[in-house]
C-alpha cells in the first residue's frame, strides 16, 4: 500500500480513476454540485459524508450504473462520455463494484453466486478455468468449504466474505467498496477491514472505499475524502483531518 508521502515523492502519475466537478440531480433534488477525486495505483481513498449526502450516487457514476449529468469521469483511461458496450463491459471486470450490505442471490448456492460474475466476462473461459477461480476467490476470503451452502446457512460477517469472493473473481483492477462493514458487529468489522487490507496486499488493487465507520476509515484509509453539499469539501489523512479545526471536518470525529 502507498502511503501519501510515498506518492508525494514520486511525483505526479496518472490516476486509475479522475472526477473532475461531477453533478448529479434527481429531478430538482441536486445531489453533486462540483466534485472532484482522483485513485491513483496503491491507494486506498476513503469518502465520507452525511447519509443521504450522495456517496453511493458517486460510486454509481463510476460504473455508469448511474450517469452524471455533467463533468468528466477517466477510469482506467476511459472517458466514460466516449466508452463504447465492449470497453464498459471490460471496465466493470476491472472495476470491482461491493454493494451494500451482501446482496447475494438467495436462491442460488455460493458457487451459483461466484459464477454469475464470470458469465458477464466479455470473454468466457472454458468449465476449468472457471472452477480454479471460483476456489481460489473463496480460499482467498478463508470460505473453501462454504462453497455448496444457501446463503441462508451463512452467518452476516461469511456472507460479506462470499459477496468479497464475487468481487474478486475477476481479478479486478480497482475496488469500489459502498459500507463494507454496515451492520457487523465490531469484531466482525476488524476481521472484514483485515481481509480487506490482506487482499489489497494480495492483488495489488486499488480501492475507493464509502464507510460510516471512522474506525475502518482510521485503519484502512491512506487519504480521506469529506464530502459536504455535494463537494470534495476536504481531503487528507485520517491523522490530518482528525486535527482539523473546521467544524464541519470535525463534525465527522465526534
Ligand atoms: N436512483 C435514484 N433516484 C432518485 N433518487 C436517488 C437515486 N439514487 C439516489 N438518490 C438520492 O440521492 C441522494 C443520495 O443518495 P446516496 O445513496 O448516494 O446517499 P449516501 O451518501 O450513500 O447515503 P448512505 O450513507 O445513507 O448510504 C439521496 O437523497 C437519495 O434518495
Amino acid at each position: 500500500m502507498q502511503t501519501v508521502e510515498e506518492r508525494r515523492k514520486r511525483g505526479p502519475q496518472t490516476p486509475l480513476i479522475r472526477l473532475r466537478d461531477i453533478h448529479k440531480a434527481f429531478g430538482d433534488h441536486q445531489v453533486i454540485r462540483g466534485f472532484d477525486l482522483e485513485l491513483y495505483e496503491g491507494e486506498n481513498v476513503v469518502i465520507i459524508g452525511k447519509s443521504g449526502s450522495g456517496k453511493s450516487v458517486l460510486l454509481k457514476c463510476i460504473v455508469r450504473l448511474l450517469q452524471a449529468d455533467k463533468g468528466q469521469i477517466e477510469v482506467l483511461g476511459h472517458n466514460l462520455e466516449a466508452i463504447d458496450q465492449y470497453s464498459l463491459d471490460q471496465l466493470r471486470v476491472d472495476v470491482g463494484f461491493l454493494f451494500q450490505g451482501s446482496a447475494l442471490y438467495d436462491s442460488m448456492t455460493v458457487r451459483e453466486n461466484l459464477e454469475f460474475p464470470l458469465r458477464r466476462h466479455p470473454e468466457r473461459m472454458g468449465e476449468e478455468a472457471e472452477e480454479k477461480l471460483i476456489r481460489e476467490a473463496l480460499d482467498s476470503v478463508g470460505l473453501g468449504s462454504a462453497i455448496d451452502l444457501m446463503p441462508e446457512e451463512l452467518s452476516g460477517g461469511m456472507k460479506r466474505r462470499i459477496a468479497l469472493a464475487r468481487t474478486l473473481i475477476l481479478k479486478p483492477k480497482v475496488i469500489l467498496y459502498d459500507e463494507p462493514t454496515s451492520g457487523l458487529d465490531p469484531i466482525t468489522s476488524k476481521e472484514i477491514i483485515q481481509l480487506i487490507m490482506d487482499i489489497q496486499e494480495k492483488y495489488n488493487t486499488a480501492a475507493l472505499i464509502i464507510t460510516h465507520d471512522m474506525d475502518c476509515a482510521r485503519v484502512i484509509s491512506n487519504r480521506v475524502v469529506i464530502l459536504v453539499e455535494g463537494t470534495n469539501y476536504a481531503e487528507g489523512t485520517y491523522e490530518e483531518l482528525y486535527r482539523s479545526e473546521d467544524p464541519k471536518v470535525q463534525a465527522f470525529f465526534k
